[in-house]
């Protein structure tokens, strides 16, 4: 059995980038760069107003009233030409250039005007309301790294550096196989005796999204091992992962394994020594790559989150580890001492605290609904007491 530090160093040895597409930006949200974003142009393009008023020469400020010249107009997208004369002055609007000659803009709330003559009251100090070229950044500026995830701040500096598309890492493309002779579709299971809902696969799905993949499909198996036989060929065709979820464990009809050795099946890791989801496994069948989670609810999305993240962001271009940003909170209540498996509590933050449900079942399905963050507790770790200091990861 694998410890969970030798999983995911094995998750990042196995986790390649699948390769890289161009994406006009419209539709990069969510994906990861592939090769750097490089600003086209310089931000702002000029030197530009930051303030709606008029753009004066310095020196023709008197420390009492100033009456300069109103001789031209500066909008955003439609600058003046001119440049700006002694005793003279031109009406500008925020982002408009700053024209030749003008070196300060007073607001227009400390000018008023009559005709062409603007009448400044007293000598204005304080900034001078102008947006130097380049001040953002210039022309070939790296502004977005490879392997950044591109989110939506990140696609305005891609847009106002005037870049179209972008080249970003293939999405990994995900199958959900869900085994189990008890389980039917949500909405079904009270109409047979012995049937629960599959509920697994919706999370799991929704997490792998969140995660960067693309999902290929979701089959719901019953434990016929030709049936799913069939249902494994058919899922690793054209995907980068399969994820099955039950059968992980040593039951009779636990066959989430063997449905996959048609085509072969080279195992990575087969137990991780981690509570919940012991079983979790990874293996590889052809080019695909296979992950094995524990059918209780609560160890499968458990076991997603700390494998299957890290998974997809290798796969999908970012580093593995990346995908687990451990932080620190405080215990509001203690935790028993830990067994020999890492483990990891489903846990509420609140503030600076952090607070472990008393139910840690790993069939829970209600408490997934109210855990946001997980404790981790390192293997044979003594008792810890409320106050302590613990790591967390967001769930
Ligand atoms: N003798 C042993 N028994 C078990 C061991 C063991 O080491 N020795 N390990 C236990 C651990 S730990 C876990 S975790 C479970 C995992 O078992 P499986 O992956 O084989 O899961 P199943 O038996 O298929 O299901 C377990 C449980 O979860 C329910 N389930 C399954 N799939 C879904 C789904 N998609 N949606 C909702 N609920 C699901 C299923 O009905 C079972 O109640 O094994 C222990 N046993
Ligand atoms: O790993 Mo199992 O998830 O302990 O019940």
């Amino acid at each position: 059995m694998n410890s969970f530090e030798e999983a995911l160093e094995l998750i990042s040895q196995t986790a390649l980038p699948l390769g890289t597409e161009p994406v006009a930006l419209g539709a990069a949200m969510g994906r990861v760069l592939a090769a750097p974003v490089i600003a086209r142009i310089d931000s702002p393009r000029s030197d530009v107003s930051a303030m709606d008023g008029y753009a004066v020469r310095e020196a023709d400020l008197s420390c009492g009233e100033t009456r300069l010249r109103i001789v031209g107009e500066s909008f955003a997208g439609a600058g003046w030409s001119g440049s700006v004369g002694s005793g003279q002055c031109v009406r500008i609007f925020t982002g408009a250039a700053v024209p030749p000659g003008a070196d300060r803009v007073v607001i227009q709330e400390c000018v008023s005007r009559d005709g062409d003559l603007a009448l400044i009251l007293r000598r204005p100090d304080g900034p001078r309301h102008i947006r130097r070229r380049g001040g953002d950044f210039d022309q070939g500026d790296e502004l977005l790294t490879t392997g950044r995830l591109l989110h939506n701040r990140a696609v305005v500096a891609a847009a106002g550096a005037d870049v179209a598309s972008v080249e970003v890492f293939f999405r990994p493309r995900v199958f959900i196989l869900s085994t189990g002779d008890e389980l039917a579709e949500p909405g079904i299971a009270s109409k047979t005796p012995d049937a629960i809902p599959e509920s697994v696969s919706f999370g799991v799905a929704a997490m792998a999204i969140e995660g960067g993949a693309e999902l290929a499909g979701r089959l719901r198996l019953r434990d016929e091992l030709e049936e799913m036989k069939e249902a494994a060929r058919h899922a690793l065709a054209d995907t980068d992962l399969v994820i099955v979820t039950g059968g992980a464990s040593v039951g009779e009809k636990d066959f989430a394994k063997t449905m996959f050795e048609p085509g072969g099946l080279e195992m990575i890791f087969s137990k991780v020594s981690i509570k919940p989801g012991k079983p979790v496994w990874l293996g590889r069948s052809g080019k695909t790559l296979v992950m094995g989670l524990p059918g209780n609810p609560t160890s499968a999305l458990v076991t997603a989150r700390l494998l299957m993240m890290p998974l997809l962001a290798g796969l999908g271009g970012r580093d593995p580890r990346q995908a687990l940003r451990w932080r620190r909170a405080k215990l509001t209540s203690p935790l028993p001492a830990c067994g020999e498996r890492e483990t990891f509590h489903r846990a509420r933050e609140s503030g600076e605290e952090v607070d472990v449900f008393a139910f840690q079942d790993s069939s829970a399905q209600k408490v997934l609904a109210d855990a946001d963050v997980l404790v981790r507790q390192s293997a044979n770790s003594p008792a810890i007491a409320a106050g302590e200091m613990v790591q967390i990861l967001d769930f």
